[in-house]
């Protein structure tokens, strides 16, 4: 069994890991950590887990970290790497679910994220996580950097164009729907209900820190220099991501074959989906589940691609969870298998 303890298990992607991993069948729970809620049972919190999860949470300093195999965290940037050193030199490996492993550049992240990063030499040992096009360095990694949600639908969705050389790299526009618990469970303003719900907005459009994520992705499928407009929208739901993606075609090419190239490219991918050319892939078709569905669509030269996840599970701690399966030699979708709640 794999000992997993979990810092930051009050939050939304805190516990849609424990939904997943408390019926995992290699995993053991070990510790949950929370500032606020030391002692208290987790399923006195989440109900939802009573008779699954009989651990309560404690403070993240009293929790021995170091009996487990592998710690997630849970947590807004800035925690993972104050205690990542540590972790790994006593053999635990780690998944980071926020940014503080995601940039290879130090100062890109100082930027980005106003924070000084305090283990800049884990920079270059950290693995991306986004498992379909970094598998095997997964396989083998220690230190895992998970990717935002925005990023992970924006990566599968240009790859294949990027790859082929079909499309004009430094022309590339995504046109992105969060639902709400994207932002977290933190109190916020804007996450009210009163000021989520029956509202619509886009916000970060001046720049948003999952541009310099995913152009840096990006940047490694293509000998073209890079450039991406990003806008984020927050769209009164409470789970759910619908990315629109633009990019111009630089070479003749039919629809056919468009198709043809992206069911090739993710033909072994358990978790895209591939609908039929100029299908409209809806996020409810994802809502609890680890699919990312994509489908095609032309207008003259530009390549339309819509993406759809639930940014809690392939956005978040689905995709965490799929990594942790293949550093330990598991299946990459052990405990991954859930359809999608409808409706
Ligand atoms: N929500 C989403 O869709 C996605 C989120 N992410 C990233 O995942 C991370 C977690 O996000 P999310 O679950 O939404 O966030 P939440 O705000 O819902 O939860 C954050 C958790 O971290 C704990 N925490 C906060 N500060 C500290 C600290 N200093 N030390 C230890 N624990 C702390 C909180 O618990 P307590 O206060 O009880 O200690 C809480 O359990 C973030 O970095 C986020 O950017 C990535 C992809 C998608
Ligand atoms: C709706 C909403 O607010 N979404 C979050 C993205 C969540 C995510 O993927 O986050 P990290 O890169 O922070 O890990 C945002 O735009 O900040």
């Amino acid at each position: 069994m794999i000992k997993v303890g979990i810092v930051g298990g009050t939050g939304y992607t805190g516990v849609e890991l424990l939904r997943l991993l408390a019926v995992h069948p290699d995993v053991q729970l070990t510790a949950i950590t929370s500032r606020k809620e030391d002692g208290l049972p987790v399923a006195d919190m989440f109900p939802s887990l009573r008779g699954r999860v009989n651990l309560a949470f404690s403070a993240p300093d009293k929790a021995d970290l170091t009996q487990c195999d592998v710690v997630f965290f849970a947590t807004p940037h800035g925690v993972a790497m104050a205690q990542a050193p540590a972790l790994l030199a006593a053999g635990v490996k780690v998944i980071d679910l926020a940014a503080d492993f995601r940039l290879k550049d130090q100062a890109t992240f100082e930027q980005w994220y106003k924070i000084p990063h305090t283990c800049p030499e884990l920079l270059k040992e950290a693995v991306y996580g986004l498992v379909e096009l970094n598998r095997d360095a997964i396989k083998g990694a220690k230190l895992i950097a998970n990717p935002g949600c925005y990023p992970t639908t924006m990566q599968l969705g240009f790859y294949p164009l990027l790859k082929a050389g079909l499309v004009d790299a430094g022309g590339l526009i995504a046109d992105c729907k969060s639902g709400v618990s994207g932002a977290g469970r933190k109190a916020e303003i804007a996450t009210l209900f009163s000021e989520a719900s029956d509202n619509f907005k886009a916000y970060g459009v001046a720049g948003h820190r999952h541009t310099p994520e995913t152009v840096a992705q990006l940047q490694n499928f293509t000998d073209q220099p890079v450039n991406l407009i990003f806008t984020p929208h927050l769209v009164p739901m409470i789970r759910g991501m619908h990315s629109t993606l633009y990019a111009r075609l630089t070479r003749d090419i039919s629809n056919e074959e468009l198709q043809a190239l992206f069911e090739a490219q993710y033909a072994d991918a358990a978790f895209v989906d591939v609908m039929p050319f100029g299908s409209h892939p809806e996020t409810r078709s994802t809502r609890g589940s680890n699919m990312l569905r994509l489908a095609l669509h032309r207008n003259g030269n530009t390549v339309i691609v819509l993406v759809v996840q639930d940014n809690l599970v392939k956005g978040a701690s689905g995709q965490a969870v799929q990594c942790m399966n293949l550093m330990f030699g598991l299946d990459e979708g052990k405990g991954l298998n859930q359809v999608a709640l409808l409706p």
